[in-house]
Protein backbone atom coordinates (compact mmCIF):
# COMPACT_ATOMS: atom_id res chain seq x y z
CA UNK A 1 0.00 0.00 0.00
CA UNK A 2 2.88 2.57 0.89
CA UNK A 3 4.99 4.05 -1.84
CA UNK A 4 7.66 6.94 -0.99
CA UNK A 5 5.84 8.71 -3.49
CA UNK A 6 3.50 9.52 -1.18
CA UNK A 7 6.06 11.67 1.11
CA UNK A 8 6.63 14.38 -1.20
CA UNK A 9 4.39 16.73 0.18
CA UNK A 10 3.39 15.96 3.37
CA UNK A 11 1.06 18.18 5.39
CA UNK A 12 0.43 17.72 9.06
CA UNK A 13 -1.82 19.64 10.94
CA UNK A 14 -4.57 19.65 13.99
CA UNK A 15 -6.99 22.64 15.06
CA UNK A 16 -4.37 24.53 17.25
CA UNK A 17 -2.50 25.06 13.76
CA UNK A 18 -4.86 27.10 11.50
CA UNK A 19 -6.92 29.79 12.31
CA UNK A 20 -10.32 29.52 14.28
CA UNK A 21 -12.54 27.02 12.94
CA UNK A 22 -10.55 25.98 9.66
CA UNK A 23 -9.42 22.68 9.47
CA UNK A 24 -11.76 21.42 7.24
CA UNK A 25 -11.55 24.06 4.87
CA UNK A 26 -7.55 24.05 4.50
CA UNK A 27 -7.30 20.74 4.48
CA UNK A 28 -9.69 21.13 1.39
CA UNK A 29 -7.92 23.20 0.08
CA UNK A 30 -4.57 21.26 0.54
CA UNK A 31 -6.49 18.20 -1.30
CA UNK A 32 -7.17 19.97 -4.33
CA UNK A 33 -4.03 21.73 -4.56
CA UNK A 34 -2.32 17.86 -4.67
CA UNK A 35 -1.33 17.12 -0.91
CA UNK A 36 0.25 13.53 -1.36
CA UNK A 37 -0.27 12.61 2.48
CA UNK A 38 -2.30 14.16 5.22
CA UNK A 39 -1.46 13.43 8.91
CA UNK A 40 -4.01 14.58 11.91
CA UNK A 41 -2.06 15.77 14.44
CA UNK A 42 -4.41 16.88 17.62
CA UNK A 43 -2.13 19.03 20.22
CA UNK A 44 -1.40 22.08 21.39
CA UNK A 45 -4.04 25.09 23.36
CA UNK A 46 -7.45 23.97 21.09
CA UNK A 47 -6.80 20.63 20.90
CA UNK A 48 -10.21 18.54 21.00
CA UNK A 49 -10.47 15.52 22.92
CA UNK A 50 -12.35 12.00 23.28
CA UNK A 51 -15.75 12.48 21.55
CA UNK A 52 -15.03 15.12 19.27
CA UNK A 53 -11.80 14.64 18.47
CA UNK A 54 -12.94 11.15 16.96
CA UNK A 55 -15.84 12.92 15.14
CA UNK A 56 -13.38 15.41 13.71
CA UNK A 57 -10.79 12.96 12.42
CA UNK A 58 -13.99 11.09 10.61
CA UNK A 59 -14.60 14.00 8.39
CA UNK A 60 -10.94 14.83 7.80
CA UNK A 61 -10.67 11.34 6.65
CA UNK A 62 -13.77 11.01 4.45
CA UNK A 63 -12.03 14.19 2.12
CA UNK A 64 -8.67 12.47 2.15
CA UNK A 65 -10.55 9.40 0.90
CA UNK A 66 -12.70 11.86 -1.84
CA UNK A 67 -8.89 12.61 -3.07
CA UNK A 68 -7.57 9.46 -2.50
CA UNK A 69 -4.64 10.51 -0.05
CA UNK A 70 -3.50 8.49 2.94
CA UNK A 71 -4.90 9.60 6.62
CA UNK A 72 -2.27 9.13 8.89
CA UNK A 73 -2.76 9.67 12.58
CA UNK A 74 -0.22 10.78 14.93
CA UNK A 75 -0.08 9.13 18.58
CA UNK A 76 -3.03 8.27 18.84
CA UNK A 77 -2.69 4.92 18.48
CA UNK A 78 -6.33 3.40 19.81
CA UNK A 79 -8.08 6.37 17.57
CA UNK A 80 -6.50 4.87 14.50
CA UNK A 81 -7.42 1.51 15.03
CA UNK A 82 -11.14 2.88 15.72
CA UNK A 83 -11.67 4.75 12.95
CA UNK A 84 -9.34 2.07 10.85
CA UNK A 85 -7.31 5.17 9.76
CA UNK A 86 -4.58 4.79 6.52
CA UNK A 87 -1.43 4.67 9.16
CA UNK A 88 -0.12 5.92 12.43
CA UNK A 89 2.88 8.14 13.08
CA UNK A 90 5.15 6.95 16.03
CA UNK A 91 7.68 9.24 18.01
CA UNK A 92 10.42 7.81 20.10
CA UNK A 93 8.62 8.56 23.20
CA UNK A 94 5.29 7.01 21.87
CA UNK A 95 4.04 3.92 22.09
CA UNK A 96 6.12 1.22 21.04
CA UNK A 97 6.45 0.05 17.30
CA UNK A 98 6.65 -3.67 18.07
CA UNK A 99 3.43 -3.43 20.76
CA UNK A 100 0.99 -2.15 17.42
CA UNK A 101 2.03 -4.13 14.77
CA UNK A 102 -0.07 -6.85 15.05
CA UNK A 103 -3.07 -4.08 14.61
CA UNK A 104 -1.29 -2.45 12.20
CA UNK A 105 -0.75 -5.43 9.40
CA UNK A 106 -1.32 -3.36 5.77
CA UNK A 107 -0.91 0.10 7.44
CA UNK A 108 1.41 2.80 6.60
CA UNK A 109 4.12 3.30 9.60
CA UNK A 110 5.78 6.13 10.54
CA UNK A 111 8.55 6.43 12.86
CA UNK A 112 10.26 9.70 13.79
CA UNK A 113 13.99 9.73 13.90
CA UNK A 114 15.96 12.64 15.19
CA UNK A 115 19.34 11.30 15.33
CA UNK A 116 21.84 8.49 14.65
CA UNK A 117 21.47 7.22 17.86
CA UNK A 118 17.96 7.03 17.78
CA UNK A 119 18.41 5.13 14.40
CA UNK A 120 20.46 3.00 16.03
CA UNK A 121 17.77 2.19 18.82
CA UNK A 122 15.10 1.82 16.61
CA UNK A 123 13.88 -1.73 15.16
CA UNK A 124 12.99 -0.61 11.49
CA UNK A 125 11.83 -3.66 10.21
CA UNK A 126 7.83 -2.40 10.16
CA UNK A 127 8.28 1.00 9.46
CA UNK A 128 7.49 2.24 6.08
CA UNK A 129 8.99 5.89 6.90
CA UNK A 130 10.88 7.85 8.99
CA UNK A 131 10.34 11.08 9.91
CA UNK A 132 13.99 13.40 10.20
CA UNK A 133 13.72 16.38 11.90
CA UNK A 134 13.37 19.49 12.69
CA UNK A 135 15.69 20.31 9.74
CA UNK A 136 15.40 24.34 10.86
CA UNK A 137 13.30 25.69 13.99
CA UNK A 138 9.78 25.76 13.98
CA UNK A 139 7.05 26.90 15.99
CA UNK A 140 4.94 24.52 15.52
CA UNK A 141 6.42 21.90 18.18
CA UNK A 142 6.81 22.79 21.42
CA UNK A 143 9.12 20.72 22.47
CA UNK A 144 11.17 20.18 19.44
CA UNK A 145 15.31 19.44 19.47
CA UNK A 146 18.16 21.74 18.13
CA UNK A 147 17.55 22.14 14.00
CA UNK A 148 20.03 19.85 12.64
CA UNK A 149 20.39 21.41 9.01
CA UNK A 150 20.13 19.57 5.47
CA UNK A 151 23.45 17.90 6.62
CA UNK A 152 21.15 16.12 9.48
CA UNK A 153 18.88 14.81 6.13
CA UNK A 154 22.65 14.20 3.97
CA UNK A 155 23.94 12.26 6.64
CA UNK A 156 20.85 10.38 7.27
CA UNK A 157 20.55 9.43 3.99
CA UNK A 158 24.42 8.18 3.70
CA UNK A 159 23.56 5.80 6.91
CA UNK A 160 20.72 4.31 5.42
CA UNK A 161 20.39 4.57 1.55
CA UNK A 162 17.17 2.92 1.09
CA UNK A 163 14.68 3.78 4.38
CA UNK A 164 12.02 6.73 2.57
CA UNK A 165 13.09 9.58 4.43
CA UNK A 166 10.69 12.68 5.15
CA UNK A 167 11.79 16.13 6.05
CA UNK A 168 10.06 17.84 9.08
CA UNK A 169 10.66 21.44 10.79
CA UNK A 170 10.62 24.95 9.32
CA UNK A 171 10.45 23.25 5.91
CA UNK A 172 8.91 25.88 3.16
CA UNK A 173 9.14 25.96 -0.44
CA UNK A 174 12.01 28.16 -0.75
CA UNK A 175 14.20 25.69 1.37
CA UNK A 176 12.79 22.28 0.00
CA UNK A 177 14.59 21.97 -3.17
CA UNK A 178 18.44 21.73 -0.81
CA UNK A 179 16.32 19.25 1.58
CA UNK A 180 14.95 17.09 -1.59
CA UNK A 181 18.77 17.42 -2.92
CA UNK A 182 20.23 16.24 -0.12
CA UNK A 183 18.31 12.83 -0.03
CA UNK A 184 15.15 13.33 1.57
CA UNK A 185 11.84 11.52 -0.60
CA UNK A 186 9.77 14.44 0.33
CA UNK A 187 9.11 17.18 3.06
CA UNK A 188 6.07 17.12 5.72
CA UNK A 189 5.29 21.18 6.69
CA UNK A 190 2.84 22.49 9.39
CA UNK A 191 2.72 26.33 8.45
CA UNK A 192 4.14 27.04 5.37
CA UNK A 193 0.93 25.71 4.06
CA UNK A 194 -1.63 25.67 7.46
CA UNK A 195 -0.58 29.58 8.06
CA UNK A 196 -0.79 30.20 4.32
CA UNK A 197 -2.97 32.71 2.50
CA UNK A 198 -2.62 31.18 -0.82
CA UNK A 199 -2.19 27.35 0.09
CA UNK A 200 -2.78 26.17 -4.14
CA UNK A 201 0.45 27.77 -4.84
CA UNK A 202 2.85 26.83 -1.76
CA UNK A 203 1.51 23.16 -2.41
CA UNK A 204 2.25 23.70 -6.41
CA UNK A 205 5.46 25.02 -5.13
CA UNK A 206 6.76 22.23 -3.39
CA UNK A 207 5.42 19.82 -6.36
CA UNK A 208 7.40 21.34 -9.03
CA UNK A 209 10.94 19.70 -7.39
CA UNK A 210 9.57 16.66 -8.20
CA UNK A 211 8.90 17.21 -11.90
C1 LIG B 1 6.34 13.02 9.56
C2 LIG B 1 6.56 13.30 10.99
N1 LIG B 1 7.81 13.32 11.47
C3 LIG B 1 8.04 13.59 12.77
C4 LIG B 1 6.98 13.84 13.62
C5 LIG B 1 7.20 14.11 15.09
O1 LIG B 1 6.69 13.06 15.90
P1 LIG B 1 6.95 13.09 17.49
O2 LIG B 1 8.41 13.18 17.72
O3 LIG B 1 6.24 11.96 18.11
O4 LIG B 1 6.28 14.45 17.95
P2 LIG B 1 4.74 14.84 17.89
O5 LIG B 1 4.40 15.16 16.47
O6 LIG B 1 3.93 13.68 18.37
O7 LIG B 1 4.62 16.03 18.77
C6 LIG B 1 5.69 13.81 13.08
N2 LIG B 1 4.60 14.05 13.85
N3 LIG B 1 5.50 13.53 11.77
C1 LIG C 1 5.56 17.88 14.25
C2 LIG C 1 7.00 18.19 14.17
N1 LIG C 1 7.96 17.24 14.42
C3 LIG C 1 9.18 17.73 14.31
C4 LIG C 1 10.40 16.93 14.55
O1 LIG C 1 11.50 17.48 14.50
O2 LIG C 1 10.26 15.74 14.79
S1 LIG C 1 9.22 19.37 13.91
C5 LIG C 1 7.53 19.43 13.86
C6 LIG C 1 6.77 20.66 13.54
C7 LIG C 1 6.82 21.00 12.05
O3 LIG C 1 6.06 22.14 11.85
P1 LIG C 1 6.49 23.29 10.84
O4 LIG C 1 6.41 22.73 9.48
O5 LIG C 1 5.48 24.39 11.07
O6 LIG C 1 7.87 23.73 11.23
MG1 LIG D 1 4.40 11.69 18.78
Amino acid sequence: MFNKEMLRVYFIAGTSDVPDGQLENVLKSALEAGITMYQFREKGPHALTGDDKEALAIRLFSLCKAYNVPFIVNDDVSLAKKIDADGIHLGQDDEKIENIIEDFKGKIIGLSVGNFEEYDQSDLTHVDYIGVGPVYETSSKSDAKKPGGIELIRKMRLYDEDIPIVAIGGITSTNCEMIIGSGADGISTISSIARSKNIPQVVTDYLQYYK
